[in-house]
């Protein structure tokens, strides 16, 4: 029976600080690499033997994987990269703190540039500091000045089809590690969630989710690792 992991990265130094990250590459805090580290235990726990996986070019979901990967025994297993696995971007808001955004602008605005469905944040302007044009991991690639959920769905599920989906088929167990956004992305298409009901839907840090799906790929099973 094919099965896939999903795991959001460990928390990262700017879910502490409480800033809209998207794209821009920080690294795990402390307790982030104590959720990664368990979450790879928890998988080896539970017996499940991912034979895959894949991650998004950034820091926090590659470290998030070799961790878990290093306390699973693991580390030999082939890891594949891709930015199209990247959180959403986050556009202008890139660097801001989300509390400072809501006192500024009211709680209803940085809720729907959070969690709407197809509402992008606003784009990134050409001279923000936190632009990424001149970083190699993205050479020839068109950078977007800003995602929303739906333009994030629109580059992940055709690289979940391209490249995922055929080891699925073939019965394998692959394990995605990745970030809020773009597994929400995967989440909404799996468990088949409606755009007004993706809203709600909220993806903790560290927590390996697994799914078991029958030989069509549709969802037969959803669970977190620890409630499993
Ligand atoms: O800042 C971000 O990139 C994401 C994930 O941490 O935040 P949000 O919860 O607003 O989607």
């Amino acid at each position: 029976m094919p099965k896939l992991i999903l795991v959001r990265h460990g928390q990262s130094e700017w879910n502490l600080e409480n800033r809209f990250t998207g794209w821009w590459d920080v690294d795990l805090t402390d307790k982030g690499v104590e959720e990664a580290r368990s979450a790879g235990r928890l998988i080896a726990e539970k017996g499940l033997a991912p034979t895959r996986c894949f991650t998004s070019v950034l820091t926090r979901a590659i470290r998030t994987l070799h961790l878990a990967l290093y306390e699973a025994k693991m580390l030999y297993l082939p890891v594949t990269k891709d930015w199209r696995l990247n959180e959403r971007h986050y556009g202008g808001l890139t660097g801001l703190n989300k509390q400072e955004m809501r006192d500024k602008v009211g709680d209803e605005q940085v809720h729907i540039w959070r969690r709407s469905f197809d509402v992008p944040p606003p784009p990134q302007d050409e001279d923000d500091k936190y632009r990424m044009d001149a970083d190699p991991r993205y050479k020839g690639i068109d950078i977007p000045d800003t995602e929303s959920l739906k333009d994030t769905i629109a580059r992940v599920m055709p690289y979940y089809e391209e490249q995922i989906v055929p080891h699925l088929k073939a019965g394998e167990t692959v394990l995605i590690s990745a970030h809020g956004n773009s597994l929400r992305a995967l989440e909404k298409h799996l468990s088949n969630i409606s755009d007004d009901e993706i809203t709600g839907l909220e993806i903790p840090t560290g927590r390996p989710i697994l799914y078991e799906l029958d030989d069509q790929l549709n969802a037969l099973s959803r669970a977190y690792l620890d409630e499993a």
